[in-house]
């Protein structure tokens, strides 16, 4: 049996389903990422995981233990089980320490010392500690919403896009810090975002989710390499329709640029990547336009290309 369970849930609002017959299982320790668009029923999700949302059928269990939800429990949620989310509301008038005590107040003093500091150095606050709220970046706040969080030693943490305030750069390295003080702790984690690079950065493990359905699962290269949807194969990069071939398509980093060959196209626009140049190549048969990664920087706009690939990294996607 599995750790942490999420068994066939459904979840309606009035006629509209948010989530249908949604399974998944966890081992203790292992995580997770949940990818979908706005509205594929990702918070929904989480709040029926961490007992705080009703659902509609479908049962939650942790061990052996069955989640409550807040019509089965009169007080809701519980402290195995954590929910971050971006709009994370920190107490305004008390210190970053005073914060992450506030979960630990009916423990023991000296153990709710030693956690504090303990999460203070995990984080990386010491130098903020007595500081409010307000007088920390972003970021910071973040961290200090995840240490309350972390406080009472969650068995699973569920994060609802939380970095989602943070610009690119501290969003990257707040993750990987995360990752490590996550799999240190051995903690079982669910995260929903809609993108599938901050997935990555936490974890290879993905479900993908659309219209509160579940339409593919698996590793970054089996989605990668095998999706079965256009949604899926785009969430990696974008495909181009290949002319004359049903439902066929090809990545723009399959395609080789050659002086000779069967395509023939002009680069119409070329834009300079951390790894190549993105081209954008109009085929003179159908005038379709491509997108065609440059690897070696060689064409310009108005050059002349050839277009060749591999038949077996054409995607056939129906839908
Ligand atoms: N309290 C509610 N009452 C009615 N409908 C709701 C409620 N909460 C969510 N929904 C609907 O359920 C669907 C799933 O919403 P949910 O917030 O779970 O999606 P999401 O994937 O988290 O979206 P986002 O990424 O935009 O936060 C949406 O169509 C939404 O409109």
């Amino acid at each position: 049996m599995s750790y942490f369970s999420l068994r066939q849930i459904t979840k309606t609002y009035d006629s509209q389903t948010a989530l249908q017959e949604f399974t998944l299982e966890l081992e203790k320790g292992e995580m997770i990422a949940i990818v979908g668009e706005s509205g594929s029923g990702k918070s929904t999700l989480l709040r029926i995981a961490a007992g705080l949302t009703a659902q509609t059928s479908g049962e939650v269990w942790l061990g052996d233990q069955k989640i409550l939800n807040p019509s089965q429990k009169l007080v809701p949620g519980y402290d195995e089980i954590k929910l971050i989310h971006q709009d994370y509301q920190l107490f305004p008038a008390v210190t970053v320490e005073e914060n992450i005590a506030r979960p630990l107040l009916q423990f023991d003093v000296n153990y709710r010392e030693q956690r504090i500091q303990r999460l203070l150095d995990q984080l990386g606050l010491n130098a903020y500690k007595e500081r409010l709220p307000r007088q920390l970046s972003g970021g910071q706040q973040q961290k200090v919403a995840i240490a309350q969080a972390l406080a009472v030693e969650p068995e699973v943490l569920l994060l609802d896009e939380p970095f989602s305030h943070l610009d690119a750069i501290q969003k990257r390295k707040l993750i990987l810090e995360l990752k490590e003080l996550l799999q240190e702790m051995g903690t079982t984690v669910i995260f929903v975002t809609h993108d599938l690079d901050d997935a990555l950065r936490l974890t290879d493990s993905v479900v993908i989710l659309q219209k509160g359905k579940v339409v593919q699962k698996g590793n970054s290269k089996d989605l990668c390499e095998h999706p079965k949807s256009r949604y899926v194969a785009r969430l990696f990069s974008s495909i181009n329709l290949i002319p004359d071939r049903f439902n066929s398509y090809i990545r723009p980093s399959d395609i080789r640029l050659r002086t000779k060959g069967e395509i023939l196209g002009h680069v119409i626009d070329s834009r300079f990547l951390v790894h190549y140049n993105s081209l954008l190549v109009r085929l003179k048969n159908g005038g379709e336009i491509w997108e065609v990664d440059d690897p070696v920087r060689k064409y310009k706009i108005g050059d002349r290309v050839y277009l060749h690939f591999d038949e077996e990294k054409v995607l056939v996607l129906k839908s």
